[in-house]
């Protein structure tokens, strides 16, 4: 592939929406997703369970169930070619090679029947022709690469043998075999220790460093983000609300939604004993509101028509987007902080 020389974009999603079948109809899960990564960049995507950051990733990747769900409108252009009108036989060369994903339980990615070394040994060769030979030669080389003491023991065992932490550095093996430029990365730490997820994502920096690889990580661990990100997309309830390079993100939030997700986070010097937290929750896909702001019924600092206008993702600072009418013209803010209702 060719990087397209007037876009300086890796990734770049417009316009997406990402459905399921429910009961015989379609319910948008993603709507009107925009979101670009540069090269070497790391892009996470955070915001609460069931806003849909997974399915856009699997979107990308192609990999959401063909029974039930459906990319029904946009395009995800990956160095400039658009991967929702490509073959399986087409995506299944791009995955891996040009973008490879790992996810949040290494466990259910790997295969407990295989070992370690033959499901590396697997992916290299799915799409390089090289003897079993040396096949084995570059995993033990990935192995130690991500980390793994004394490969040429542990690329004989079985998944089960290995701890949490290790399955996910073969997770990543697998992932950089082949070199992609782009690593999207699941909420890779969750189900990990805290010590062992500081390794990892140390890991996955340096990976990127070495590699020149971007990584869009998916998290919805604040902590995570302030460690690794460049830039951030906070998604609420199917949406982009805010794009926003990290330093901004953590001193000068746009979207009401980031705020409450800073909010949230515990202090050390905070002295309430009830932590914060974002009264109610995210609406399930039948019961989405169809028109105004879909964080309204949850916001403190909503107003009449945020129920009654659907914002549009605008650029509200310099390089940063927020999806919120107060930073509409036609909805300015007084200097007292109270929204003026729009007198038409
Ligand atoms: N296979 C599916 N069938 C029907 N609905 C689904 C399916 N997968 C996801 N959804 C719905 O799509 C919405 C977005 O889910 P998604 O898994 O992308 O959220 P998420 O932000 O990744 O959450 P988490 O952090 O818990 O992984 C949710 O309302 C979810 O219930």
């Amino acid at each position: 592939m060719v990087l397209n020389q007037y876009d300086n974009d890796l990734l770049k999603i417009k316009n997406l929406h990402t459905g399921f079948i429910i009961d015989g109809e379609l319910h948008n899960a993603i709507v009107d997703v925009n979101l670009d990564v540069k090269p070497k960049e790391v892009v996470c995507v955070v915001g609460e369970s069931g806003c849909g950051k997974s399915v856009m990733s699997l979107s990308v990747m192609q990999l959401l169930p063909k029974q039930n769900s459906k990319i029904s409108a946009g395009e995800i252009l990956f160095n400039g070619e658009d991967l929702t009108k490509k073959s399986d036989k087409e995506m299944n060369k791009v995955r891996g090679k040009d973008i490879a994903m790992i996810f949040q339980e290494p466990m259910t990615a790997l295969n407990p029947v295989f070992t370690i070394g033959s499901q590396l040994m697997e992916v290299l060769f799915n799409h390089l022709e090289i003897s079993k030979k040396e096949a084995r030669e570059k995993a033990i080389v990935l192995l130690k690469q991500v980390g793994i003491s004394r490969p040429e023991k542990i690329i004989d065992e079985y998944p089960h043998q290995l701890s949490g932490g290790m399955r996910q550095r073969v997770m990543i093996a697998m992932a950089i075999a082949l070199h992609p430029k782009l690593l999207i990365a699941d909420e890779p730490t969750t189900a990990l220790d805290v010590t062992v997820q500081a390794q990892i994502l140390e890991l996955l920096k340096d990976i990127q460093d070495k590699e020149d690889m971007a990584i869009m990580l998916i998290t919805h661990d604040l902590g995570v983000v302030a460690e690794m990100a460049d830039r951030v997309i906070v998604m609420y309830a199917g949406q982009v609300v805010e794009t926003s390079n990290v330093v901004e993100l953590f001193t000068k939030p746009k979207h009401p939604y980031t705020e409450a997700l800073l909010g949230s986070i515990p202090r050390m010097d905070q002295d309430e004993e009830k932590l914060n937290s974002i009264e109610g929750v995210v609406p399930s896909l039948e019961n989405m509101p169809q028109v105004g702001c879909r964080f309204a019924d949850r916001c403190p600092k909503a107003f009449g028509d945020c129920t009654k206008v659907t914002p549009q993702l605008a650029e509200v600072a310099d390089g940063q987007y927020a999806r919120c009418l107060l930073y509409d013209a036609c909805h300015p803010e007084t200097t007292s902080g109270e929204k003026e209702e729009v007198k038409l």
